[in-house]
């Protein structure tokens, strides 16, 4: 990128064709070009924001340019002149610009705990690298662990404030549950449940779910069960079309009833990006489903096949990745992705955790520069 040069500039129509020294070819528009300037009247560089609104940005044309391989000058019908470096443009071919936005999730099945990480909490709070390889894993696996850290919520607070900040819900900020009823949820009983994705019934789902196990005395079970949700959809894709197609499309109604809350949303289950078909969101959660109706009989049944087929995948422990979570180790897992359960228990067990954001974490990965 740093040695990229300007080895050509034709004027076409209203636009100018560069080809570059590496070989590739752009062509930019006047008006990209007129928007795209950089001089200070054009662009508040400390603040890295337009200076102009869209209304007010001339429609002018290309009089001339200058091309000395590095840059190329652009001077415009109302006398306006703007540079332009080879670097800048070189950045917007559109099939370089648009992979390097993709997210590149290595999708699993089954135990991963050879892949992921445990990343030492102090290296995690006080290093780039540390901070890389958990943001890493999260962006691969979906799924992080931060190892040695105190047993306390205000130590696992410390972790989320690291990921990208606590979010507030109804829940709380950081929380701290066990099997006293302090919401009406199954998260705060001794049951099973099944592999899940948190608040589907929100308008913005959690982006993590932080989980340390504080305490888990006087009794068993508590598993952790772990499921890669993108790993299932695109099994579901390759062997059942048809349903795949329906969960991306259905807008499915989720709910959340309490004392003086009511939530509900409706998305589809399976969130698609209409461009490039890349997974973008899971949002399955059996429990959760609120009761609708449907169009047609056809709609109805599909419903219930297509959830059911996906259940299957998510269900199947070969696919799963099990474990008991233990104090010290926090547990991070991308809700957008990842789905999360457990197996009933007995005796006292105690969870600290919170939420983050997706925005909040994406940014954290994106200043380490993990992503674009
Ligand atoms: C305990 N904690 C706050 C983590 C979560 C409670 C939310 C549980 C809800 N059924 C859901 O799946 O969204
Ligand atoms: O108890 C657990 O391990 C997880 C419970 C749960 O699903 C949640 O807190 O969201
Ligand atoms: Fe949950």
């Amino acid at each position: 990128m740093v040695n990229e040069t300007i080895e050509a500039v034709i004027a076409v129509d209203r636009a100018l064709e560069l080809s570059f020294g590496d070989g590739k070819s752009i062509r930019f528009e006047d008006c990209w070009l007129r928007d795209h300037c950089r001089c200070s009247s054009c662009y508040h560089s400390d603040t890295f924001q337009r200076a102009q609104h869209i209304l007010d940005i001339p429609d002018a044309n290309i009089v001339s340019f200058e091309n000395d391989n590095t840059k190329i000058e652009v001077t415009w019908s109302d006398d306006h002149k703007s540079t332009y470096s080879a670097e800048f443009l070189s950045k917007f071919d559109y099939k370089t610009w648009k992979e390097s936005r993709k997210l590149k999730p290595i999708l699993w099945h089954g135990a991963i705990e050879n892949k992921v990480p445990k990343v030492p909490v102090e290296e995690f709070l006080t290093s780039v690298d540390g901070a890389k390889r958990v943001f890493q894993s999260l962006l691969d696996y979906g799924v992080a662990l931060v190892v040695g850290v105190g047993v306390s919520l205000e130590a696992t607070e410390v972790v989320c404030k690291a990921l990208g900040g606590v979010q507030h819900t109804i829940f709380g900020g950081m929380w701290q549950f066990t099997t006293r009823a302090d919401h009406a949820d199954t998260a705060y009983t001794n049951l099973p449940l099944a592999a899940h994705n948190d608040n589907t019934y929100f308008t913005e789902a959690a982006g993590l779910q932080i989980l340390h196990c504080l305490e888990h005395k006087n009794g068993t079970g508590g598993e952790t069960i772990l499921v890669d949700g993108f790993y299932g959809a695109q099994e579901l894709k390759k062997e059942s079309p048809e349903d795949f197609e329906f969960l991306t499309t259905f807008n499915l109604e989720a709910e959340y009833i309490e004392d003086g809350h009511h939530h509900t949303y409706s998305a589809p289950v399976i969130r698609v990006d209409n461009e490039t078909q890349e997974l973008v969101q899971i949002r399955f959660n059996v429990y959760d489903r609120a009761a609708m109706a449907f169009s047609s009989s056809e709609e109805c049944r599909s419903y219930y096949r297509s959830l059911r087929s996906l259940a299957k995948y998510y269900q199947n422990p070969d696919n799963q990745w099990r474990f008991k979570l233990k104090p010290g180790t926090v547990m991070i897992m991308d809700n957008f992705r990842v789905l999360h359960g457990r197996t009933g228990f007995s005796g006292s067990r105690v969870l600290g955790g919170s939420y983050v954001a997706r925005s909040d974490w994406l940014d954290k990965a994106r200043a380490l520069g993990l992503i674009q």
